[in-house]
């Protein structure tokens, strides 16, 4: 199948910060996971990853992370990298400024407040991971992320698990500190209108390869309710064969 591009952002003529070449994978006797993709990611982009489950997002997703090996094709990405999964993965016998430093030698509370602070977790510095709702969790993995001051920036479903109202918030949120920290983004979402409030261009694989790109230029703030946003829906629900 062919990847049809719909149209040409100027971020593409900037140098990628994640470049991806024919990428393949596999898993055992199995057939391709990813088959022969490629993907450039632009310095400061947000990159929606969309497809229907088992078309590849996490595999991608993982691979990009370290967390699964290149055994076919090429993946260059900075080395400051971090990702946010759909659970916040807190461990629970270490408070929450304990967790977000884990793993930098000799960090302090210090250090972690005013990352905490910027999720809208000052007041839970001291919390048990146990203690805090859904939302105070997913917050808590963002400040982990960010306090390592990530180039890219990885984000696997991770609001799937809140009830709407707090997604929306933590939308609000992922798109203030990316604007602020200006790391390339790839958020992995099944929801398309995420995809349209938060990113530059919404991806859609199918079977391990890219069907189509979608630039979204939207201006900012985005809203539901414009006619520009509706045929975009439109466009990306189609090619996800919903409509
Ligand atoms: N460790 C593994 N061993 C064997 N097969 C795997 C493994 N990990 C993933 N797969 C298979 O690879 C395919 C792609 O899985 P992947 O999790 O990347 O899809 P996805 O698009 O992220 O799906 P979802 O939206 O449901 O999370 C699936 O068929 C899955 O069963």
């Amino acid at each position: 199948m062919n990847s049809i591009v719909m149209a040409s952002p100027d971020r593409a003529f900037l140098p990628p910060v994640v470049n991806v070449q024919s990428l393949s994978r596999r898993f055992g006797n199995g057939p391709r996971v990813l088959d022969q993709l490629n993907l450039n990611i632009a310095h400061g982009e947000f990159v929606a990853l969309l497809g229907h489950s088992g078309s590849g997002k996490s595999t991608l997703l993982r691979t990009l992370a370290g967390l699964d090996p290149v055994t076919e094709g090429n993946v260059s990405r900075p080395t400051e990298i971090s990702v946010v999964f759909q659970e916040s993965r807190l461990l629970p016998w270490k408070k929450v400024w304990q967790n977000i430093t884990l793993g930098q030698d000799n960090a302090t509370r210090e250090q972690a407040l005013p990352v905490l602070e910027e999720v809208g977790l000052g007041h839970r510095v001291d919390a048990w991971p146990l203690t805090l709702s859904g939302g105070e969790a997913q917050r808590a993995a963002l400040a982990r992320a960010l306090i390592r001051e990530p180039r890219f920036l990885m984000l696997d479903e991770p609001f799937a698990a809140l009830d709407a109202l707090t997604r929306l918030r933590m939308q609000e949120l992922v798109f203030a500190l990316w604007q602020r920290h200006k790391s390339a983004v790839l958020l992995v979402t099944h929801d398309v209108d995420e995809a349209l409030l938060l990113a530059d261009r919404a991806v859609v694989l199918d079977a391990g390869r890219i069907k189509v790109e979608l630039p979204i230029s939207l201006p900012r703030p985005r809203r539901h309710a414009d006619l520009e946003f509706e045929r975009l829906r439109s466009t990306l629900l189609r090619h996800l064969g919903v409509q």
